[in-house]
């Protein structure tokens, strides 16, 4: 399986943004976005499916501690298609993690690491990265 984008020693702070802009593949299936210390201590796993692990157009939102993963998060409200450009931003503080996305629409996931600052960060799947902004 192709590995896309992996950063480290980012040191991104509270308050501060990071923004993945790409293409998703015409025939995607699903993409991710990690975020955390590293790849085994995710503060959040931003998960669009569209059809993967039996799931059809849900954001699947997750953390991993240690390796394990913590307990789901699903949104149905789902503002992805296959073949277009999108933008996500995300921000956070040691309470929560904000995703923005199209339509003005925004998913908040608890930040159950209670990490201070963001070392990691990992793009995999059917996503094509154009541009990644850390502001
Ligand atoms: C009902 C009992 C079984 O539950 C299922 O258990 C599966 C295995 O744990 C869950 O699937 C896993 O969910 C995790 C988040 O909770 C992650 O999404 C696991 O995938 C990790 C991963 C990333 N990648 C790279 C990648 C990412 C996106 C597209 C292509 C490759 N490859 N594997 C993914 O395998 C899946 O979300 C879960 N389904 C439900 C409904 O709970």
């Amino acid at each position: 399986m192709e590995c896309g984008l992996v950063a480290t020693h980012l040191n991104i702070q509270a308050g501060e943004c990071i923004k993945v802009k790409g293409k998703i593949l015409p025939e995607a299936k699903g993409f991710a976005v990690n975020v955390g210390k590293d790849r085994s201590n995710l503060v959040l796993h931003f998960n669009p499916r569209f059809d993967s692990h039996g799931d059809v157009n849900v954001i699947v939102c997750n953390s991993m501690e240690d390796g394990m993963w913590g307990t789901e998060e699903r949104e149905t409200d789902f503002p992805f298609q296959q073949g277009d450009k999108t933008e996500i931003c995300i921000s956070f503080d040691t309470a929560e993690l904000t995703v923005k996305l199209a339509g003005d629409k925004e998913i908040v996931f608890p930040n159950r690491l209670g990490l201070e600052n963001i070392e990691y960060l990992a793009v995999e799947g059917d996503f094509a990265i154009k541009a990644i902004k850390f502001s």
